[in-house]
């Protein structure tokens, strides 16, 4: 796999780390993360793959062993508030300091500087500062976050991923680690930068949902059909819109043009009420194989059985029955092989891990019996 070899020290977040964590292991890195003791059980929800040692920071025994294990690895992942690692005497001068070839990753919401980068915050936040947020919504709604999709996956736990990878390509060269400093706001933003650039196309002139894009326009949008399910459509050249109106069974000559932007409030009533018409199974049935660009809303748990995503195997089961979708982008000869089975149990590896990384068996005991580590391996063998 494309990252085997590289060696990540993950702490333990809420959200966008453990993803950028789990697209690394997924590529094939090895990824321990630091989990605290005496918690009943992890929020990462996004463990595929992972270790876990646990460690408590509260502790400078604690703070020592991460330390050796940060140095002795490729990437430190850090989620936590600015100065917070600083303040353990794990900022990345003192690291880089001990490993020169350390990649030291920080991720938070407002980056490492300006007047809110001690701030908490949360997506919704991030996407506010980002600006993309005044975008997104109904028309005449309040601004609509969706999900904590893109501060906290889009523009944070994926654009650090790419900023891992790209400091690791940079140190092939230069054999230098470096530190990345992945703000979701702006990497939120960056996502979007194609809202900026797009401007001066008249693309976004009108209030938040009345544009080409934010579901102002019928022929961008979705409809509910008589099952009570929805229908995805996005016909936006004239060829593909042409085909949209001949499935929906009306005729052009008896509607107003397709961008007479003040027509588009009928124009939906009449797309609502055809679609509402027929079943989502059956609008199915007229629009695949054309270029109407029509497609089924499909829930998480309809996506594994599409024709489409079956052919490609682009969701899975593990062995637990979940299913999760398929790490992307596929490489041809070095795809990534998400692991299978169940997620590791806090401290499930803190032996292991510390054996490998060269403490000795009895400075392992000792650090467990003095509760500044845990190990449940037993728990996992149950
Ligand atoms: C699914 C929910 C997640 C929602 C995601 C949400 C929408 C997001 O946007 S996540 C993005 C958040 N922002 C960032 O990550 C930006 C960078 N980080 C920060 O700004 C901050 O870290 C912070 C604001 C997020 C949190 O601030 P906080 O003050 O708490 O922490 P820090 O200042 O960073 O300092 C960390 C301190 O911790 C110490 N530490 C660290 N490691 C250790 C250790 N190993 N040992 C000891 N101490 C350690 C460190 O030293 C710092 O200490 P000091 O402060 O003294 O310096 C989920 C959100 C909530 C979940 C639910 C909840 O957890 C309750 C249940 C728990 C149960 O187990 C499972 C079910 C839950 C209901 C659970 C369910 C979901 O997971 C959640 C809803």
């Amino acid at each position: 796999m494309a990252l085997a070899g590289v060696r990540v020290i993950e702490l333990a977040g809420l959200a966008p780390a453990p993803f950028c964590g789990m697209i690394l292991a997924d590529f094939g890195a090895r990824v321990i993360r630091v989990d605290r003791t005496k918690v009943p059980m992890t929020v990462d929800t996004q463990a595929r793959g992972k270790q876990s040692v646990a460690l408590n920071l509260k502790n400078p025994r604690g703070v020592a062993v991460l330390k050796r294990l940060c140095v002795q690895s490729d990437v430190v992942l850090e989620p936590y508030r600015k100065g917070v690692m600083e303040k353990m005497g794990l900022g990345p001068e003192d690291l880089l300091k001990e490993n020169p070839r350390l990649i030291y990753a920080r991720l938070t919401g407002y980056g490492q500087s300006g007047s809110y980068a001690k701030a908490a915050g949360h997506d919704i936040n991030y996407l506010a500062m980002s600006g993309l947020l005044s975008m997104l919504g109904r028309s005449s709604e309040k601004p609509y976050a969706p999900l904590n999709l893109v501060a906290d996956f889009a523009g944070g736990g994926l654009m650090c991923a790419f900023g891992i990878v790209l400091a690791l390509l940079e140190r092939s060269r230069s054999g230098q680690g470096q530190i990345i400093d992945a703000s979701m706001v702006e990497g939120a933003a960056y996502v979007g930068s194609f809202m900026w650039k797009s401007r001066s196309l008249g693309l976004w002139n009108r209030p938040r949902g009345e544009n080409l894009l934010d579901s102002g326009a019928p022929f961008y949008d979705t409809y509910r059909t008589s099952d009570g399910k929805y229908i995805a459509v996005g016909a936006i050249e004239p060829q593909f819109y042409q085909q949209l109106i001949q499935g929906l069974g009306l005729y052009e000559a008896d509607l107003p043009a397709q961008m007479s932007v003040s027509d588009w409030p009928q124009l939906r009533q009449t797309f609502t009420r055809v679609f509402a018409s027929k079943t989502q199974e059956e609008w199915i049935r007229v629009f695949d194989g054309t270029d109407a660009c029509v497609t089924p809303v499909l829930s998480l748990d309809e996506v594994l059985s599409h024709p489409h995503n079956q052919a490609r195997g682009s969701f899975f089961k593990d062995s637990q029955g979940e299913i999760s979708p398929r790490p992307a982008p596929v490489l041809s000869r070095s795809p990534a092989e998400p692991c299978h089975s169940r997620d590791p149990f806090i401290g499930e590896h803190t032996r292991s891990v510390l054996k490998e990384y060269g403490f000795e068996q009895a400075q392992i005991e000792q650090l467990l019996s003095a509760g500044i580590a845990e190990c449940n391996e037993a728990k996992a063998r149950l």
